[in-house]
């Protein structure tokens, strides 16, 4: 077993942001970060967000909304920053207060600020392997395992989870570089059987050591994006990684990568360029 690290791919592409920051427009580039509510792990995250933004020469910007606000007030804020010249790219920070409409939400930030790529342009150009930007947690999962020399073509990768902003686009992305893709959720039948036969293995589920790893197949490439309270993954780490080739570890795995590419992207949308790179193959 060898441990896929996100730390030190994180810090290569956080070093290539800060030197491309201000190269073209002389100026900062700007993240807004969008908050609606007080939900504690979502300050956390925020704060950890802005802080990076810092260290990397990136402005940050913070708009916070009540946990009452409307999705009507929402949508606002996003439009506002969306006109702001001197914003560069937006981040609304999921999940969202149940009463408010998170799609509507989403929709509101533009394309060429949409750094987080949450938005349907965004993940249509993905899934149809056009520029633009990339979900932050699904294109840096598709960035470990480049790092680490995994292929996928050919393989047969199991996302675990299908959510708008992991598991869905998650698959797609490695559909895009050939992969043969099965997607997991909560109405699969007999999903340790699907798991067993995965050469790669992406957890998305959000539930501390859901993936048992006595389902792993040995010699599989497991990434685990899940992150839990308490620093916990979505697999059982001690068990999967005795079967394993190549694993991520909760923390140090995929959470920095996926804050890597969303200032990645944010200094790409300052410089008037989208993120051509992780889809290759146009299908
Ligand atoms: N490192 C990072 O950057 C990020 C990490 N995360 C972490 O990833 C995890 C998932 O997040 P997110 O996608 O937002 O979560 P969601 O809750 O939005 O989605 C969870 C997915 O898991 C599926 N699921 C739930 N129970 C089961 C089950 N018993 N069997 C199979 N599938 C199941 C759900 O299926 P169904 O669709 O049928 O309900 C759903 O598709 C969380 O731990 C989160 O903290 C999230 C975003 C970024
Ligand atoms: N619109 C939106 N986009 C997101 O990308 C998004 C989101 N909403 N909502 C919440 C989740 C969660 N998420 C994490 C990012 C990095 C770490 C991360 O870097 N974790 C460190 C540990 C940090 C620490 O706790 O010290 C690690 O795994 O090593 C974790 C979680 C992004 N999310």
């Amino acid at each position: 077993m060898a441990l896929m690290s996100g730390t030190a791919l994180a810090r290569e592409i956080l070093d290539d942001a800060a030197r491309r920051a201000r190269a073209r427009t002389g100026r900062k580039p700007c993240l807004a970060t969008v908050l609606a509510g007080d939900d504690p792990a979502s300050v956390t995250y925020v704060r950890m967000k802005q802080k990076r933004c810092a260290a990397t020469g990136i402005d940050s910007r913070h708009v916070a909304l009540p946990a009452s606000a409307t999705t009507r007030e929402l949508v606002a804020a996003i439009t506002e920053l969306g006109e702001d010249e001197a914003v560069d790219g937006i981040l609304l920070q999921h999940p969202v207060p149940r009463h408010i409409d998170e799609r509507a939400a989403f929709e509101a930030i533009p394309p060429g600020k949409d750094v987080d790529g949450v938005t349907m342009h965004s993940f249509a150009a993905m899934a149809f392997g056009l520029p633009g930007f990339v979900s932050c947690t699904p294109g840096g999962i598709v960035r470990l395992l480049d790092a680490h020399g995994v292929d996928p073509a050919g393989q047969r990768a199991v996302v675990i989870g299908r959510s708008p902003i992991l598991g869905k686009p998650a698959a797609m992305l490695l559909l895009a570089r050939d992969a043969t893709v099965t997607v997991c959720h909560s109405r699969t039948a007999n999903l340790a059987e699907h798991v067993r036969q995965a050469d790669i293995v992406v957890a998305a589920v959000g539930k501390p050591e859901f993936v048992r790893g006595d389902w792993i197949k040995p010699g599989a490439v497991v990434v685990d994006a899940g992150y839990n309270p308490g620093n916990v993954g979505d697999v059982e780490f001690d068990q999967a990684r005795q079967r394993a080739s190549l694993i991520t570890p909760v923390p140090g795995g995929v959470g920095p990568v996926t804050i890597a590419l969303l200032l990645e992207q944010t200094v790409a949308a300052a410089n008037g360029e989208g993120q051509p790179e992780i889809v290759q193959s146009g299908r």
